[in-house]
C-alpha cells in the first residue's frame, strides 16, 4: 500500500543523461491522488523518457522519490504491478481478437478471475458485441479504446498515458477525456502527455518541459499567471505583414496566428502598448486579452532556447 496516501507521485531532482546528453534535468513533481495531471511539452523534450523512469522501465541517473509510495529506484517492480502505462503506438496483437488482447494482458498481470476482469472491461469501455473482433481491424479511436481497456485491466492505482489522443477523432477524442474525468472521480491518478490545449485545459494541474527541463507547472490559471505576459489580439487585413514588420521590435515579445487573429505579446506591458501604437489604424482591430496556455507556452519555448545551448 502506498505510504502517502495524498502523493501519488512524489520525486526530486529526477535526471536522465544520453551520453553526453541530458535529456530530463533535475525534474520535481507531486501529483495527488485522483489528479488528472498534463505534461507538455514540445516534440523530444523528454515527456517519455521521464514517465519510463517513474513506472520503472527506466533507471534514473539522479533522483529520488516515490510513485505510489514505492521507490522509484529500488521498488520499480512494485510499481510496474500498480501502474497502467499507454504508450504512444498502441501495442496489441493485431490478428488477435479484442478479448483475446485483453485476456492476453490479463494473463501477464496474473489478474484474479481473469475471464470476469475481461468480460467487465469490455462493458465498461463499450466493446461489447466487438469482442471478437480482430484489433487489427479497428480504426484509430476503437484501437484506443482498446488501449485503455488493457491498461486498466489489472486495477491500477495510476495511469500514465503518453499522447492517448493522437490521431484519433474529435469524438473519439471527446469520448476519452469524459471517461478520463469518470475514472478520476473514481480516485484514479493520471500523468498525461498531450499536445492539445484543449486537453492540457480540461488537466486539474500541468506541467511544460522543454529540453528536458521543467519551466512552469500548476492550474490553468497559475501557469498563464506565471508567464508575466501581456497578450494583444489584432484583427484585420494585411496580418501577415504586420506579424513579420512588428517582430523583434522593442517590447514585442512574440507576434504569432491564431485562426484569423494576431496575438502579440511581451514581458513589459508599457513597451508592448508603445510598440503596438504606430501599428494601431489602418481598421486595424487591437483588443487587450488574457493570455491563454498557447501564447504561455510559444512564450516559454522562446525563453527556454538559451537553457538548452548552456547544457
Ligand atoms: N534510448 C535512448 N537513447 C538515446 N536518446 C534517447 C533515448 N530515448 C530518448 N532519447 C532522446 O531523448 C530526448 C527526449 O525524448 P522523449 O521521447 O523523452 O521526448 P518526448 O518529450 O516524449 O517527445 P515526443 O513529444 O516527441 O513524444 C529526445 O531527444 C530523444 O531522441
Amino acid at each position: 500500500m502506498p505510504e502517502k496516501e495524498e502523493l501519488i507521485i512524489d520525486v526530486e531532482g529526477v535526471t536522465k543523461r544520453f551520453g553526453e546528453r541530458t535529456v530530463v534535468n533535475d525534474i520535481g513533481l507531486q501529483v495527488k491522488r485522483g489528479e488528472i495531471y498534463g505534461f507538455l511539452g514540445p516534440n523530444g523534450s523528454g515527456k517519455t523518457t521521464f514517465i519510463r523512469m517513474l513506472c520503472g522501465l527506466l533507471k534514473a541517473d539522479g533522483g529520488s522519490g516515490t510513485c505510489l509510495g514505492y521507490d522509484i529506484i529500488t521498488q520499480s517492480a512494485e510499481i510496474k504491478k500498480h501502474v497502467g502505462y499507454m504508450t504512444q503506438r498502441f501495442s496489441f496483437y493485431e490478428d488477435l481478437s479484442i478479448a483475446e488482447n485483453l485476456d492476453f494482458v490479463a494473463r501477464m498481470y496474473a489478474v484474479p478471475n481473469r475471464k470476469d476482469a475481461v468480460r467487465q472491461s469490455i462493458e465498461e469501455l463499450g466493446l461489447a458485441g466487438r469482442e471478437k473482433q480482430l484489433a487489427g481491424q479497428l480504426s484509430g479511436g476503437w484501437k484506443q479504446r482498446l488501449a485503455l481497456a488493457a491498461c486498466l485491466i489489472h486495477n491500477p492505482n495510476l495511469l500514465l498515458l503518453d499522447e492517448p489522443t493522437a490521431g484519433v477523432d474529435p469524438k473519439a477524442r471527446r469520448d476519452f477525456w469524459e471517461r478520463i474525468h469518470q475514472l478520476s472521480h473514481k480516485g484514479l491518478t493520471f500523468l498525461i502527455t498531450t499536445h492539445y490545449m484543449d486537453e492540457a485545459e480540461q488537466c486539474d494541474r500541468l506541467a511544460y518541459i522543454a529540453y528536458g527541463n521543467l519551466l512552469t507547472n500548476g492550474t490553468v490559471p497559475e501557469v498563464i499567471d506565471q508567464a508575466g505576459i501581456t497578450t494583444w489580439s489584432v484583427r484585420g487585413k494585411g496580418l501577415i505583414a504586420l506579424a513579420e514588420d512588428i517582430r523583434g521590435k522593442d517590447g514585442i515579445g512574440q507576434a504569432v496566428a491564431f485562426g484569423t487573429s494576431l496575438h502579440v505579446s511581451g514581458t513589459d506591458a508599457a513597451a508592448l502598448e508603445k510598440a503596438i501604437a504606430p501599428y494601431r489604424k489602418d481598421g486595424l482591430q487591437w483588443e487587450k486579452i488574457r493570455p491563454g496556455l498557447e501564447d504561455v507556452f510559444i512564450h516559454l519555448m522562446e525563453h527556454s532556447k538559451d537553457n538548452f545551448a548552456k547544457q
